[in-house]
């Protein structure tokens, strides 16, 4: 008799026939993920669909696969999203791992989101940001809806920096079009999981993609021909239409690259740009408005590094350090990418006495490690001190706070974002005070979250601008 020995898959709940785990996971996908790992462990298995689905909840189990097995869960699983609208999974985001996501990754990284270019939008970044502190200075006293104003801001900046011009203003229903396209793809599709069922298009999603992907295209096919019939200023920032037109045409690229993936790449980091420091901002804004004392010690930091005289500038951020704290904090509570984006492993694999099938989604539950209380004492209480008596960091090297992943997946976006959420937070903490409105104490401010393809607030922020703290209304600097 051959006894054959069973491969010992990680602990997890029993699933039902085809369904799988499907039934257990409902709106609230982090919390009901959460409750089913404390019962089955920080490295756990589910079946959704007929999908294998490995869930990491510890920083330990979050290291196993993001450090020590990266290679093999660098891969990305198929979505009928990344088919429909983002070019066949021509995108950076969502393209399987191999040579060409190899190629894109070093395109983004060296030219599309290098230090030099970052650095070369920050006057422009300066200007979105003037105009906004010059809307809330002629809204003192007003009740503002913030929410609203940063999400617009950071549109206006996406738009700028990746095709040059803010046509977000233009009456294109491009925002309303992004916006969509992040709901569908957030949304749980049948064909995702049970892909036979893909074809009868129950839920209506596959058609809406087709649908939505065609004003998407028309409008990338405009800028794209916009700019290649526009007048070059050479003293302009180049955006990154001209930067991905320049490589196209140029055949440098050591791997294919047409229209279609220069489109793919625009509509990715558009997407990835829009709402994810916009997300930050305003839950780490939230944080303060609910600890006065923290706000203070905040404008008190920004008094003695930067002055009442003047706006904070980037090359103030680094000598901030109470806002680097209250930023991690932010992150460490409210990750933007709760769940990273799913990972797919490319072979089999053993992890920790495990073995891990080829073909296995992976999860990484950053909302969960964040709200241990094995790691993180009292995890429920907004403490930026915390960060004092460790220096724990929010780059992918402590898997403690992962808010932009880690390995070869991590962010590629994650210097401009940071600059991005850290510029927002100290200027508006510093230019002005800030009151609630209908007679609102901190604690009532609204913390529920909703679960989409970044975990937004429910609801909008509203407050008021109460003075303007600065000296000058101009920015002397
Ligand atoms: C506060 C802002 C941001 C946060 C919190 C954030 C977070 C993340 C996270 C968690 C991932 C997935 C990591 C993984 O799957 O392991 C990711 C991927 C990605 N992000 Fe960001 N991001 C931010 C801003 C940006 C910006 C501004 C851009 C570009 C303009 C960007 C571009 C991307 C791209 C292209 C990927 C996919 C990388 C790949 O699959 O190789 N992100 N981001």
């Amino acid at each position: 008799l051959i006894c054959k020995k069973k491969k010992k898959i990680p602990p997890g709940p029993r699933g039902l026939p085809l369904i799988g785990n499907l039934h257990m996971v409902g709106k609230n996908i982090l919390h009901d993920l959460h409750k089913i790992a404390k019962k089955y462990g920080p490295i756990m298995s589910m079946r959704l669909g007929l999908v294998p689905v490995i869930v990491a909840s510890s920083p330990y189990a979050a290291q196993q696969f993001l450090k020590n097995h990266d290679l093999v869960f660098s891969s990305r699983p198929y979505s009928e999203v990344s088919q429909y609208i983002f070019y066949d999974q021509r995108n950076l985001v969502s393209s399987k791992y191999g040579p060409y996501w190899r190629n894109m990754r070093k395109l983004c990284t060296l030219q599309l989101l290098s230090n030099a270019k970052i650095h070369s939008f920050q006057s422009m970044r300066k200007q979105e940001l003037e105009i906004l502190v010059d809307f809330l200075k002629q809204h003192r006293g007003v009740v503002v809806d913030l929410t609203d104003k940063i999400s617009s801001f950071s549109a206006n900046m996406s738009c700028l920096m990746i095709f040059g011009k803010k046509y977000m203003d233009e009456d294109l229903g491009i925002n309303e079009l992004v916006k969509e396209t992040m709901c569908i793809a957030a949304r749980p599709k049948l064909g995702d999981y049970i892909p036979f069922l893909g074809v009868f298009d129950l839920q209506g999603l596959s058609r809406r993609m087709k649908e939505l992907a065609k004003p998407l295209d028309e409008f990338l096919e405009r800028v794209i021909d916009e700019h290649l019939h526009k007048f070059s200023d050479k003293n302009q920032a180049k955006d990154i239409v001209d930067t991905l037109m320049a490589i196209m045409h140029s055949n440098e690229a050591e791997f294919e690259f047409d229209h279609r993936h220069v489109k793919a790449v625009l509509l990715d980091l558009l997407v990835a740009s829009m709402d994810t420091s916009s997300t930050a901002v305003e839950w780490i804004l939230s944080e303060v408005l609910r600890h006065p004392d923290v706000m203070k010690k905040l404008q008190n930091e920004m008094e003695r590094v930067v002055g009442r005289n003047r706006m904070v500038e980037e090359m103030d951020l680094e000598s901030l350090e109470y806002l680097d704290m209250v930023i991690k904090e932010g992150f460490r509570l409210h990750p933007v990418a709760p769940l990273l984006i799913p990972h797919e492993s490319i072979e089999d694999c053993r992890v920790d006495d495990f073995h891990i099938r080829k073909g296995s989604r992976l999860l990484i539950n950053v909302w969960a490690i964040g709200r241990d209380p094995n790691v993180w004492p009292e995890p429920e209480k907004f403490k930026p001190e915390r960060f004092l008596e460790c220096n724990i960091d929010l780059r992918g090297r402590d898997f403690q706070l992962l808010p932009f992943g880690s390995g070869r997946r991590s962010c590629p976006g994650m210097q401009l974002g940071l600059t991005i959420v850290r510029l927002l937070v100290a200027q508006l903490v510093h230019c002005f005070d800030w009151e609630l409105p209908n007679g609102m104490i901190p604690k009532d401010v609204d913390m529920t979250e909703k679960f989409g393809l970044v975990l937004a607030r429910a609801q909008h922020l509203m407050v008021i601008p109460k003075s303007y703290r600065l000296k000058f209304s101009q920015n002397k600097c």
